[in-house]
């Protein structure tokens, strides 16, 4: 079947978007899958919102085709449209005197009559999707009176209950704080498996895409340049080239962000392992002190922050005992240290060159 034959979900074929005549974006060739969450990512400017807003018809399309349900938008009506695609925009709209539960109750007008007089059904998928968004505490409130992360929730209520088979999201947890955050993404995961919707959202803290999204696609100011399952899109160095950084400043695997350390001569040396000296590190990152640390297995979990931060990072092959070698290399290292910080407490078989260098750093007077 053709890419863009499809006949469930949203697919954009060789779409062109932008601003009044000028193309931002081309050959952008998209697919929303029902049950599935597909997020663009990519950086300030790079043209997330204005494929989405373009897909919605909020912008004029500059070229290609978008296939809703297999049908081209270009032949739909707008209420038509309305049935199917309902959209999140991180705009503010400013409905004087509406209370909350009144501006979700906008997202039923496509099924009510020109008067938009909703029955005891409308009402009840109203206060579903207001419940599903935890906004009973502002439902009865202005609208105009919330705070940004209520109006975002909000937003989504009025989206959801809007009953559509595709869902579309701009930066749809931009305003909110970790526990809301964590709540509407579980939220849209679960429009995803329980009512089989499509979802096409941007999302920028790039730790939660790869929890949340099954298809990730990167916006790179000119087209959508790389589109697949997260495992793919955060391997190697793609993300970090998206966004203009250098690879050792986001963990990809992790979805980490690591801001840059003072690469000079080290004066302090780490012993830790485990995770325990991390803490260290970004102490040591925050106070610009340049240090060194070791040895840590290449396998632990904080042995890629210690490579982001530290100036040097003496390294034991995973799985492998530590060598002598590592412990000659950390001891010059050591020396040229005025202090060193050990937040290793327990030795065991694997790690006692880190005792000895302890010891060694202890008897230098060096040891914090
Ligand atoms: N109304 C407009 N008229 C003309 N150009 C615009 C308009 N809005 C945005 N642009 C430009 O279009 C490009 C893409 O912007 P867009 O808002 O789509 O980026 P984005 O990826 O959503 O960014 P962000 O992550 O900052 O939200 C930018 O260069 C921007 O300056």
């Amino acid at each position: 079947m053709k890419f863009s034959e499809r006949k469930q979900g949203l697919v954009t074929d060789k779409f062109k978007v932008g601003y009044g005549k000028k193309v931002i974006l081309s050959n952008v060739n998209l697919m929303a899958e029902p049950g599935r969450v597909l997020t663009l990512i990519g950086p300030n400017g790079s043209g997330k919102s204005t494929i989405l807003k373009s897909i919605v018809k909020q912008l004029k399309s500059l070229g290609g085709v978008v296939y809703l349900n297999g049908k081209a938008t270009s032949e739909m009506k707008e209420a038509e449209i309305a049935k199917s695609l309902s959209m999140v925009m991180t705009e503010h709209i400013h409905p004087e005197l509406m209370s909350c539960r009144d501006v979700v109750a906008t997202g039923r007008y496509p099924y009510t009559g020109r008067l938009g007089i909703l029955d005891k059904q409308d009402w009840k998928l109203v206060d579903e999707a207001i419940t599903m968004v935890h906004a009973e505490e502002v439902a009865e409130q202005s609208f105009t009176r919330i705070s940004d992360g209520q109006r975002q929730r909000v937003m989504l209520a009025r989206a959801i209950c809007q009953d559509t088979a595709i869902l579309v999201l701009d930066e749809p947890t931009s305003y909110l704080d970790i526990r809301y955050k964590l709540d509407i993404l579980n939220s849209i995961r679960k429009l995803a498996r329980e009512r089989n919707i499509a979802v096409i959202m941007s999302l920028h803290e790039l730790d939660l895409v790869q929890k949340v999204s099954d298809t990730v696609a990167c916006v790179d100011g000119t087209t959508v340049s790389h589109i697949g399952p997260p495992e793919e899109i955060f391997q190697g160095s793609l993300v970090q080239k998206l966004y203009g950084i250098e690879e050792k400043n986001f963990d990809s695997m992790l979805g980490i962000m690591q801001m840059p350390g003072n690469k000079a001569a080290p004066n302090v040396f780490v012993i830790g392992g485990g995770g325990a000296a991390i803490p260290t590190y970004y102490r040591l990152q925050r106070e610009h002190i340049p240090f060194a640390a070791g040895i840590l297995f290449e396998n632990d979990v904080e042995y890629p922050v210690a490579t982001a931060l530290a100036s040097k990072v003496i390294t034991a092959k995973a799985f492998y005992p530590m060598e002598e070698a590592q412990l000659e290399e950390a001891k010059k290292i050591l020396a040229g240290c005025e202090t060193c910080i050990c937040t290793c407490e327990n030795f065991g078989p694997y790690n006692m060159l880190n005792k000895e260098l302890r010891s060694l750093a202890e008897e230098q007077g060096k040891l914090k």
